[in-house]
């Protein structure tokens, strides 16, 4: 099977006194994400499209054992776990699979708000290395809402197997972010993934999100001004120019947030991130 990892501890170290974190505070936006308090450094979500490893990643990391199976889609409950790496502790969010932020199922939407609104210090989108044009839109949409992010090209074993090869360091140019290739299954890649992870959620300075000028100026002028009235009913709100472009586009989900103000609800809160109190994560691996 696997290779072993050089230094993930597995599960949550009991003695993570670094991650003591005086602002894990429970915030009504990390309730609102369904989240516990809990004691970490670093927050990691795993996102990507239905099937492409990200549970076997997140076993491989934490040592849950998580049922892992072929069925598109089955990871309907996220998942949480932790593990240890360069003396620092990690919590490990393991994301439904999607194809996409714009998408409606309710298991996607679990998706798109952590990965919008709770600010995870690391996005680790696992994509298929034999599917690379079908799972791009999603990291291509990641990338505009935030720089903290690491591409994990998985099943590489297969790709290889079909003849297959991914220039990484030319991905890695053309995205600006860290993209490093794995065999989840049989633990090929994961100690680069690890080092990825630990250097992306340490960043001082990580790149800027994507931004997409739109070409038309009045369409420019409509998000800019959408994206101040945003910014000012709801303080705080992180990426206010993707929820004016959803608003424009009539998205009812996005809508319904405004409307009701919940989306206040998932702003910063005292500078706390919301993902950044989250349970024990031995408490969810039964
Ligand atoms: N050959 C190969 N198979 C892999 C690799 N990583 C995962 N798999 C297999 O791919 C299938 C799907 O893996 P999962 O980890 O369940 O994928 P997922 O992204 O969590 O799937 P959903 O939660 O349903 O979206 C399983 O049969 C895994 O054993 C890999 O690197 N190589
Ligand atoms: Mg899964």
């Amino acid at each position: 099977m696997g290779t072993p990892l050089p230094t993930p501890g597995v599960g949550p170290s009991p003695d993570h006194s670094g991650g003591a974190c005086a602002s894990c505070a429970l915030s009504p936006a990390s309730s609102r994400l369904g989240l516990d308090p809990g004691r970490y450094d670093h927050v990691v979500a795993l996102a990507g499209n239905p099937n492409t490893g990200k549970s076997t990643v997140f076993n491989a990391l934490t040592g849950l054992r998580q049922h892992v199976g072929n069925w598109a889609g089955k990871t309907v409950a996220r998942a949480e776990g932790g593990f240890s790496y360069g003396g620092a502790g990690y919590r490990i969010v393991d994301l439904p699979g999607t194809y996409s932020l714009l998408s409606t199922s309710t298991d996607e939407d679990v998706a798109r708000d952590v990965l919008l609104f709770g600010r995870p210090d690391v996005v680790v989108v696992v994509v298929d290395a034999t599917r690379l044009e079908r799972n791009l839109p999603l990291v291509l949409q990641i990338r505009q809402i935030t720089g903290r992010v690491v591409v994990a090209l998985n099943l590489v074993d297969e790709a290889r197997r079909h003849g297959i090869t991914v220039d990484t360091r030319h991905l890695t140019r053309e995205l600006g972010v860290p993209v490093v290739a794995t065999a989840a299954r049989r633990g090929e890649g994961l100690p680069d993934l690890l080092a990825a992870i630990a250097q992306v959620a340490t960043a001082d300075d990580p790149p800027a999100p994507l931004r997409l000028v739109h070409r038309d100026p009045a369409l420019e002028r409509a998000v800019a001004e959408l994206a101040a009235q945003v910014e000012a009913r709801f303080p705080g709100v992180p990426n206010s120019r993707w929820v004016a472009l959803r608003l424009l586009e009539g998205d009812a989900g996005i809508e319904e947030a405004v409307r009701t103000g919940t989306l206040g609800d998932l702003a910063e809160v005292d500078g706390t991130a919301p993902l950044h109190a989250v349970s024990d994560p031995q408490e969810r691996s039964a």
